[in-house]
C-alpha cells in the first residue's frame, strides 16, 4: 500500500527526511517549498517523487504531513491549515527545534479532529538549504515525538514506522519537558557559542592575531555560530522563557567562577574542571568508532600513515574520486618514529564502511575503527 507523505519545506531538514524516506518504496513524496528552485532541485535529484504547486495541494493529497519550515512559519502554517481540507486519518507532524508554541498552534486543528504530533529529529547541522540535505542525516540520532495525550498512542506507532528509514532512535517527549531539555543542550549553547564569536570580533579590533590563534577548542566550541541566524532567532524567540531561566543559571555560575579566580582558589579551580570532565567523559560518547555528542555524532577512520607530506593528499584525492564526502580530518598523534595517525570522520556508517573499502583497494595503509 502507496503511503503519500506531504513534505513542506524542503531545505536541510525536509530534504534528508524526504531522501531517507526515498529508501521506502511504498513512500511516495510530493514536496513543497516556497522557493521554486529548491522543489525543482529536489525533484531533478529524486529527493520528492512530485513537486506540489502549493501548500494546499500537498496537503490534501496526503496520509502524512511534515512541516520541515522554520518554526515561525510552521507556526503560521498551522494557524492557517484550520481551513484546509485534509484527508481522512491524516497524521500531521513537524520537525521544528521548539515544540510548545508548535503544539499551541496546532490545538484548533486537533480539535477539529486531525492527528498532530510535533517531532524533532536531533540531529543537523550549521549548513542549511537542499544542497546540504542527506539520506542519513538523522541516523543513530535521537528523534523527538511529541504527542498531545496517551491517546495518540496509534499515532506515535505509525510515525515510528514511517521514520525507519531514517535509522533514528525514535523517543517520546512531553513537549514541555523537551523545550526545558533543549534549551539546556541546544538553544542556550547556540548562545553561548555567538557570544565567544561576537568577544572575538570585539578582540580582533585591538589585536588581529588573536582571529589566528582561535585554534581547535575554540573552533569545535563556536562550531555552531556559523548556522542560519534567522533560523536561531526565531528558535530563540519561541523558547525565550527556557532560555532565560539558562541564561540566569550561567550567570550565576559565572560569578562563582570569577569569585575563585579573584581568590586564585586553586583548589576549587581544580574541583571545577574535575567535576565537568567527569561528566563530559561519561557523556553518551563512543561505540564502533562513532562519537555522538548530546546532538552530533561523526565515524571516525584512524588511518596509519608515515610521516611524509603526500599521504594526506592521497587519502584524500582517493575519497574525492569516489565522491565520498568527509566531515573532519585530522593528525592526532604525531609520534617519534615513522608513523602517525589520521583521523578521518565521516557523516554515517555507510560512508566510513566505503572509505575503507576504496583506501583498502587503493593504498597500503594499516586502518582502523576505535
Ligand atoms: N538545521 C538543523 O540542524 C535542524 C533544524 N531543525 C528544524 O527543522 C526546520 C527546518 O530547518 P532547516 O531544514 O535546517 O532549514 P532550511 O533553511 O535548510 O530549510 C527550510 C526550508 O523551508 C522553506 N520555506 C520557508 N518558508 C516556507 C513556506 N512558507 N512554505 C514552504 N517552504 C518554506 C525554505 O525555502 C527552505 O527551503 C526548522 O524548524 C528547524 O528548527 C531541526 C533539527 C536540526
Ligand atoms: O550542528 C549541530 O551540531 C546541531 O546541533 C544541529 C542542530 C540544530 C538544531 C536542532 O534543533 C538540532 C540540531
Amino acid at each position: 500500500m502507496t503511503i503519500t507523505v506531504a513534505m513542506i519545506g524542503l531545505g536541510l531538514i525536509g530534504g534528508s527526511l524526504s531522501l531517507a524516506l526515498q529508501r521506502n518504496e511504498n513512500i511516495h513524496v510530493i514536496g513543497f517549498d516556497r522557493r521554486y528552485q529548491t522543489t525543482d532541485e529536489a525533484y531533478r535529484r529524486s529527493i520528492i517523487d512530485e513537486i506540489a504547486p502549493s501548500v494546499r495541494y500537498a496537503i490534501e493529497r496526503a496520509d502524512i504531513v511534515i512541516f520541515a519550515t522554520p518554526v515561525n512559519t510552521t507556526v503560521k502554517l498551522l494557524r492557517e491549515a484550520e481551513h484546509w481540507t485534509f484527508r481522512d486519518g491524516v497524521i500531521v507532524t513537524d520537525t521544528g527545534s521548539t515544540k510548545v508554541p508548535i503544539m499551541e498552534a496546532a490545538t484548533p486543528l486537533v480539535e477539529q479532529g486531525v492527528t498532530f504530533i510535533g517531532g524533532h529529529p536531533m540531529a543537523g547541522s550549521h549548513k542549511s538549504g537542499i544542497a546540504a540535505a542527506k539520506e542519513l542525516l538523522f541516523e543513530n540520532a535521537y528523534y523527538v515525538l511529541t504527542p498531545y495525550d496517551d491517546k495518540q498512542k496509534m499515532g506515535i506507532e505509525t510515525l515510528r514506522e514511517l521514520l525507519q528509514p531514517t535509522k533514528a532512535k525514535v523517543v517520546v517527549l512531553d513537549a514541555y519537558k523537551h523545550d526545558r531539555m533543549t534549551a539546556m543542550v541546544s538553544h542556550f549553547p547556540h548562545v553561548i557559542a555567538s557570544s565567544l564569536v561576537d568577544r572575538l570580533a570585539e578582540e580582533k579590533e585591538e589585536e588581529p592575531f588573536v582571529a589566528k590563534l582561535a585554534a581547535g577548542g575554540f573552533r569545535d566550541l563556536t562550531r555552531i555560530a556559523s548556522a542560519d541566524p534567522k533560523m536561531w532567532r526565531d528558535i530563540t524567540l519561541q523558547n525565550r522563557s527556557e532560555l532565560l531561566r539558562q541564561v540566569e543559571y550561567w550567570m550565576t555560575s559565572m560569578e562563582n567562577v570569577r569569585d575563585m579566580i579573584e581568590r586564585a582558589d586553586g583548589e576549587e579551580i581544580l574541583t571545577f574542571f574535575n567535576r565537568s570532565k567527569k561528566v563530559r567523559d561519561g557523556l553518551p560518547s563512543t561505540f564502533a568508532g562513532a562519537t555522538q555528542g548530546a546532538l552530533y555524532m561523526t565515524f571516525d577512520l584512524h588511518i596509519d600513515i608515515p610521516d611524509h607530506p603526500g599521504s594526506i593528499a592521497e587519502i584524500t584525492k582517493v575519497l574525492a574520486d569516489h565522491e565520498i564526502s568527509i566531515t573532519n580530518i585530522r593528525i592526532v598523534e604525531t609520534r617519534t618514529d615513522v608513523y602517525g595517525i589520521l583521523v578521518v570522520s565521516f557523516q554515517n556508517t555507510d560512508d566510513r564502511r566505503k572509505a575503507r573499502e576504496v583506501l583498502e583497494e587503493e593504498t597500503d595503509y594499516s586502518m582502523h575503527i576505535i
